[in-house]
Parts: C-alpha cells; structure tokens; sequence
C-alpha cells in the first residue's frame, strides 16, 4: 500500500457531501465523528427525498441498524441513484443475522452492489449466509472466521468487503490486507462501527475503494488508540476520540497505520 496519509489529504481536500441513511443511535456520534474528520455528513432518510439528495451527495452510507420497511424503500433508490452515477455507496449490514427483515434488506441491498461493505465478523458471515455465532450488533465471530465470507461477498459485488474487529481485514476477492491498528475500547461505545462505515464513504470518494477503506481503518484505528492515552474509559474516550480524528495529521497517518498485505 502506498502513502497512506494522503488518502486522508486528498478526503480531507474534498470534504466530500455524504448522506447518511443510518440508524437513530448512530446519527448524532456519526455526524460528530465525520465533522472532526473533515467530512460533510447529512443524515437523509425519508423515502420522498432519499433519491434525491443522493443526486447531489457525492458518496452514501446505508446503515441497516434501526430498520423500517418505509427505509428500505429508500434505501434501495438511494443507492440506485449512487450506483447509476458511478458514486461510491457502502452498506453496515447491523444485526443481520437477527430478523427477517434485515436479512432480506440486505438481500435486496446487496443485489444493488454495494462499493464497500463494512461489518464486524459476525454480520459479515450473516451477509454472506454463512452460519455466525452472533446476532445482535456487536460481534461474537473472529476475524479470521469472516475472510472467506467477505471474499465471496466482495466477488459477488465486484467491490469491497471489509471486517472490523481487533485486527480489520479488507479484501477485493482477490487481494487482501490487514489492519492492526485499534482499541480494544472502541466496541464498547455504540456506533462507532457505525460511524466508520461513513468515513470510509468519505474516504472513497475519488479514491480507489481497496486502497481508500484500507486507509479509512487505519486512520479510524489509529485515532482510537491515540485517545486511549487521553481517556480512562468509555466515557472519556469519546470526546477524546473526536479530538484525535481532528488532529490527526496525513504524516502521523503514514508512520502510525499498521498495515499487512494478508
Ligand atoms: N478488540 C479490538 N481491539 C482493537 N480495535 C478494535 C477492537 N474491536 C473493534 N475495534 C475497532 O473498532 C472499530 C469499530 O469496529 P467494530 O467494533 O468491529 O464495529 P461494530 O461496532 O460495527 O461491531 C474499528 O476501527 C475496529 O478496528
Ligand atoms: C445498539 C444498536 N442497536 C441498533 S443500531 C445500534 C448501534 C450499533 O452500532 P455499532 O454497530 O457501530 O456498534
Ligand atoms: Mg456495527
């Protein structure tokens, strides 16, 4: 992998205009995490204009987290709108494997071919129809349990797929790398997955989908274990988090991320 720093020079040179179309829990820290970061976010979700604001936002997110039918709908013309211009899109498939109605969300959802889709091991497996221990949104799967699965998810888009956990692994169905950067802190405060998926739509914004979400979780990461040196707990480390995506810079970036061909 190239210099990873200037994936972030060249995210933050955009400021690119994402919509968000993500869960209640997610918006506020979602917003605040792509703010400090540099990008530009608007959580848009109602099925009158979903279609239509993705034909001005220059990248979406789609977040299955607290699903309605009615957001379905929009959804799918959302990254119908996306696809069609040639406009990355990336899926959080939350909670797949739980109900029947996140699972054919996200039938429906990946049939539209998804940029990136970014998940913890558990949903990756789920997505994948592979049999996963975990259910609810947080993970009960290794890693390594997943790499097969989002090979085989990533082949059957033709984009990205990549699995967060103590060390990420993002793959294109052929080529794969790992990421080891992190903080064992970080699922122990909600949405912050959530909240990744949405910087790495910003990340692939004019950038190659591998090369922009390797760099995404490297930067996402490596602000996390910054802040855990500014931070007793998950309570602090949130704030501390924010100020850490702020401050970071494409040079700390490079020499920070911890990043392995797989
Ligand atoms: N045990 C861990 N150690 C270090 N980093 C972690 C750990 N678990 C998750 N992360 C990091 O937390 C972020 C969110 O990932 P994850 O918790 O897998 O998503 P989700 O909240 O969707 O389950 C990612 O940057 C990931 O690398
Ligand atoms: C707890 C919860 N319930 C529905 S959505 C959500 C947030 C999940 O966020 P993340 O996957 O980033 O931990
Ligand atoms: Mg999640």
């Amino acid at each position: 992998m190239d210099d990873i720093g200037t994936y972030l020079t060249k995210m933050r040179s955009t400021a690119p205009l994402v919509q968000n179309i993500t869960n209640y829990v997610a918006m506020n820290i979602m917003a605040n995490v792509m703010l400090a970061a540099g990008a530009s976010p608007a959580m848009v979700h109602a099925r009158e204009e979903a279609g239509e604001f993705a034909a001005i936002a220059q990248a979406l997110s789609v977040n299955i987290g607290t699903l309605d039918p009615e957001w379905v709908s929009a959804m799918e013309e959302a990254a119908g709108v996306m696809a069609a211009a040639g406009k990355p899109w990336v899926l959080d498939p939350v909670a797949i494997g739980a109900t029947t109605l996140r699972q054919d969300a996200g039938a429906r959802l990946l049939a539209l071919k998804p940029t990136v889709i970014r998940g913890n091991a558990s949903e990756i497996m789920a997505l994948a129809g592979a049999d996963a221990a975990g259910r609810g949104a947080d993970a009960a799967d290794a890693v390594s349990a997943a790499e097969a699965a989002a090979r085989d998810l990533a082949g059957r888009t033709g984009g990205v797929a990549a699995v967060t956990g103590p060390v990420d692994y993002v793959t294109d169905g052929s080529e794969g790398w790992r990421i080891a950067n992190g903080a064992p802190v970080m699922p122990q405060v909600t949405a912050l997955g959530c909240s990744l998926t949405g910087i790495v739509a910003a990340f692939a914004v004019d950038q190659p989908a591998l090369a922009a979400t390797v760099a995404a979780l490297a930067y996402y990461g490596l602000a996390g274990e910054q802040a855990v040196g500014l931070s007793t707990g998950p309570g602090s480390f949130q704030p501390a988090f924010l100020d850490a995506l702020a401050a970071m810079t494409p040079e700390t970036l490079t020499a920070g991320a911890r990043v392995t061909r797989a």
